[in-house]
């Protein structure tokens, strides 16, 4: 599979040599500094694009592959605000678009035993949710995609919370889920949920010991998207 990198920092760089260690070959691999070479590129050569970028940059990455009709794979946070125009210009395109806040099969079932916990806890009104989410110091945005996602988990699945806020901004209620960010070096991602209360605490977590897992999962639905169309994300590509 020929494959574009939009996005050669960290991830990019991992995900480069997992695909490549899978038989697939990078096109090229665009950063800030060598962006012009998209000019350059055949899209009709292209299998599928991986975007790992940063917040400001993934909308116009993601919309530059998919107005050439080139499949994308994206897992840059930060910018979700601007997917439905992304969901509408694939579906405009006839082309695939699959967006997942964490390529992590582990975290991906703790967001299921996250719904899990929140559903069960429905009825405890002892007990305060809430989460926490450590992240190396080069991260631009917080709280991070993932702590997010967990959060609106707690949300569909228990009706106690109706919203998320930042620990330390105004106006913080007993139906927001609480998120704390820190970010410590070199931590590549740990998330804990917590329900406290006065007799005991439960508390779950998943922590990433480096980023392999994340881009694998990537390089994965990269193989998966090649010949499909729609907006599509880990409940289509995950059997549980
Ligand atoms: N969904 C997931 O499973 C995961 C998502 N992420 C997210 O992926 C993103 C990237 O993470 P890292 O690789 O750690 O960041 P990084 O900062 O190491 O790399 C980002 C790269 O994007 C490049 N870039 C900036 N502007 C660009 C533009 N206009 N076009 C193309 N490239 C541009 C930068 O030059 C940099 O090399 C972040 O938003 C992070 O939160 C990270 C890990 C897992
Ligand atoms: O920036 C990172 O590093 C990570 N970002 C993602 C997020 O914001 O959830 C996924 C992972 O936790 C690593």
């Amino acid at each position: 599979m020929n494959i574009l990198l939009l996005g050669y920092g960290k991830m990019g760089k991992i995900i480069g040599e997992i695909a490549e260690s899978r038989g697939h070959y990078i096109v090229a691999k665009i950063n800030i500094d060598n962006i012009q070479e998209l000019d350059s590129l055949i899209p009709e050569e292209i299998d599928v694009a991986i975007e790992f970028s940063q917040p400001d940059a993934a909308f116009e990455n993601i919309s530059w592959a998919i107005n050439k009709g080139i499949p994308v794979v994206s897992g840059t946070t930060g910018w979700l605000d601007k997917k439905p125009a992304i969901a509408a210009l694939a579906l405009e395109k006839n082309t695939a678009f699959f967006y997942a806040s964490n390529y992590s099969i582990g975290v991906n079932v703790f967001f299921k035993v996250n719904k899990f916990l929140a559903s069960l806890m429905k009825d405890q009104n002892d007990y305060k949710v809430s989460l926490e989410e450590i992240h190396h110091t080069e991260k631009k945005d917080a709280p991070s995609g993932t702590a997010i996602t967990l959060a609106e988990g707690i949300i569909q699945s228990n009706s106690n919370y109706t919203d998320w806020k930042l620990s330390g901004e105004l106006n913080v209620n007993e139906h927001d889920v609480l998120i704390t960010s820190k970010r410590i070096d070199p931590a590549p991602g740990t998330h804990i949920i917590r329900y406290q209360s006065e007799i005991d605490d439960i508390e779950i977590s998943h922590t990433a010991h480096s980023r392999k897992g994340f881009a694998l999962g990537a390089v994965l639905v990269a193989e998966w998207i090649k010949d499909k169309k729609g907006v599509l994300s880990m409940d289509d590509f995950l059997s549980f």
